[in-house]
C-alpha cells in the first residue's frame, strides 16, 4: 500500500475531523451546538450543557484542555459507585521488587470463554500512579466478545490503545473511533465509552498516563514538519445514543474499580466542542526520519507522542516507533547498538519481525529493559549486521514495533511474573555473542 492509498479521504471526512488538539466543534443534529456562549439559559433541543476538564482551570494556554458537551442526561446522573474487583486489570505495580534481569513475553492466548474488553484486561507493569499523577500502567488485552450494556471510563489517566489483532470500534461519548492494527487511538481521561469487537478476536495493548497529557514532541532542528503529521490526527464527529435500560457504568479511579447501575447510555453527546477528545491515528503516516551518513541514531527520533514531566526533556512517557524503512547510513552497524539506558523500555511487537531480535520477539509479545540493563540484538542478529553489505542499503518492511518509554523504572505485576507467557530463557539470545577480541589484529 502506497502512503496516498491511506491518507484521509472523502469518507473519513464524514467520520472525523483532522488535526491535533485543535478547538472542535461538532453536532449530530443541526444547530444542537449553541453559538456564542458556553452556557445558555436553555441548551438547543432540551439538552443539558456540561463541561469536562482535562487539565486545570488555569494551566498555560497551549497546553489547556477542557470540552463542553451538550447531552441529553448531564454525567451525575446514575446510581451509586461499589467496589468492582478487576481481576487481572489493576495499578499494583508494588506487589513485587522490579528486578534489573531483562524480561520477554510470549502473546496473550485469545480467551476461549466469552470475554469482553474489560475482562480481557491484563496488567503485565508500571509506575507511578493516579495520586502521584505521574507514570503509566502498561496493559494488554484479549477479548473475544464487544461489551454488552456496559460502559467504561478511567478517572486515573489517559488510554493509549495499540491495537495488534483485530478492529476495535471504540464508541465514545465524543463519537465513534474505528482502529484497526497499525493504528492508535488515545481515550482521554474521564471520557466514558463501550469497546466493541468488529473481528471475532482482539488482542493488543493500553497504556494509561497518569501523567501530562501526550502531545506532539517538539521538532528542534527538524523543522516545521515531520515526524507524526498534526493533520493525520483524526477526532470523531459527535454521535449519540438515546437507549434507556439496565446497563452498567464502570469507573477506574485511584487504581480500584468501580460499577454503577445507570439507567440510559452514558454516549448520549448530541453535540461538543473542546479539545479534551479522543483521536486516532494511523502510524503508517509516520515520517520516519533517520541517518543518511553514518551510525544509528538515538531512537527518540521516532517519538509519535510524548508525555512531559517536569523535568524538560526527560518524558513520563514517549511512545515510540519502528515502522519501516531505509538504512542506508555507511561502515555502520545498522541496527539497534547494544546499550544500557536511564530511562526504561516496554516494547511490543504489532506486526512482523524486529531488526535487533531474530527470534523470540513475536507479535503481541512484550519486553522490558529496566533502567540500566545491558540488551541489544541477539546473537543472530549481531552476526548478521556485521556481515551485512553496508554500501547497500536495506529495506526493512513490513514490521512495526513499539516502545513505551518512561523515566522511571517499570514494575512488572506479580501476574506477569509469574505468568507462563513470562519467556524463562530469554538472556539466552545473548549467551552465544562470543568474544573476538584479537590483540593483535585491528
Ligand atoms: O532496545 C531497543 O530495541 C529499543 C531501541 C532501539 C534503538 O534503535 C536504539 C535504542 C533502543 O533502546
Ligand atoms: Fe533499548
Amino acid at each position: 500500500m502506497t502512503k496516498l492509498d491511506i491518507l484521509p479521504d472523502a469518507s473519513l471526512r464524514d467520520r472525523y475531523q483532522s488535526g491535533f488538539g485543535n478547538e472542535f466543534a461538532t453536532e449530530a443534529l443541526p444547530g444542537a451546538l449553541p453559538g456564542g456562549r458556553n452556557s445558555p439559559q436553555r441548551a438547543p433541543y432540551g439538552l443539558y450543557a456540561e463541561q469536562i476538564s482535562g487539565t486545570a482551570f488555569t494551566a498555560p494556554r497551549h497546553a489547556n484542555r477542557r470540552s463542553w458537551l451538550y447531552r441529553i442526561r448531564p454525567a451525575a446522573l446514575h446510581r451509586p459507585f461499589e467496589v468492582l474487583d478487576g481481576g487481572a486489570f489493576h495499578d499494583r505495580f508494588d506487589e513485587v521488587p522490579p528486578s534489573p534481569n531483562q524480561l520477554r513475553w510470549d502473546p496473550q492466548p485469545i480467551p476461549t470463554t466469552p470475554t469482553d474488553f474489560i475482562q480481557g484486561l491484563s496488567s503485565i507493569a508500571g509506575n507511578g500512579g493516579a495520586a502521584a499523577q505521574q507514570g503509566i500502567g502498561i496493559h494488554r488485552y484479549a477479548a473475544n466478545r464487544s461489551m454488552v450494556d456496559r460502559y467504561f471510563y478511567s478517572a486515573d489517566g489517559e488510554l493509549l490503545f495499540v491495537p495488534q489483532l483485530g478492529s476495535l470500534r471504540l464508541a465514545t461519548e465524543l463519537g465513534v473511533l474505528d482502529v484497526q492494527p497499525q493504528e492508535i487511538a488515545v481515550i482521554p481521561r474521564g471520557i466514558r465509552f463501550r469497546v466493541e469487537l468488529l473481528d471475532d478476536a482482539a488482542r493488543g495493548y493500553l497504556c494509561e498516563n497518569f501523567g501530562a497529557a501526550l502531545r506532539l514532541p517538539d521538532l528542534g532542528p527538524i523543522g516545521s514538519n515531520g515526524l507524526a503529521n498534526p493533520r493525520d490526527f483524526l477526532t470523531p464527529v459527535a454521535a449519540f445514543e438515546d437507549r434507556e435500560g439496565d446497563f452498567e457504568l464502570i469507573a477506574k479511579f485511584q487504581g480500584g474499580l468501580w460499577r454503577a447501575a445507570i439507567g440510559h447510555s452514558p454516549l448520549d453527546v448530541v453535540a461538543w466542542h473542546g479539545n479534551h477528545a479522543p483521536y486516532k491515528y494511523d502510524l503508517r503516516l509516520f515520517n520516519t526520519i533517520g541517518s543518511i551518513s553514518y551510525d544509528h541514531p538515538d531512537p527518540s527520533i521516532f517519538t509519535v507522542l510524548t508525555s512531559p514531566s517536569d523535568t524538560p526533556g526527560t518524558a513520563n512517557l514517549d511512545f515510540v516507533i519502528f515502522p519501516p524503512r531505509w538504512l542506508v547510513a555507511e561502515d555502520t552497524f545498522r541496527p539497534p547498538w547494544f546499550h544500557r539506558n536511564i530511562a526504561s523500555e516496554f516494547m511490543g511487537l504489532v506486526h512482523g519481525a524486529y531488526d535487533a531480535k531474530a527470534g523470540g520477539f513475536v507479535p503481541g509479545g512484550a519486553s522490558l529493559h529496566n533502567c540500566m540493563s545491558g540488551h541489544g540484538p541477539d546473537a543472530a542478529s549481531f552476526d548478521k549486521a556485521t556481515h551485512a553489505d553496508v554500501t547497500q542499503p536495506d529495506h526493512i518492511v513490513d514490521t512495526m514495533a513499539f516502545m513505551f518509554e518512561t523515566r522511571a523504572v517499570i514494575r512488572p505485576t506479580r501476574q506477569a511474573l509469574m505468568s507462563p507467557q513470562l519467556q524463562r530463557d530469554y538472556a539466552d539470545c545473548w549467551q552465544g555473542l562470543k568474544k573476538h577480541f584479537n590483540p593483535g589484529a585491528r
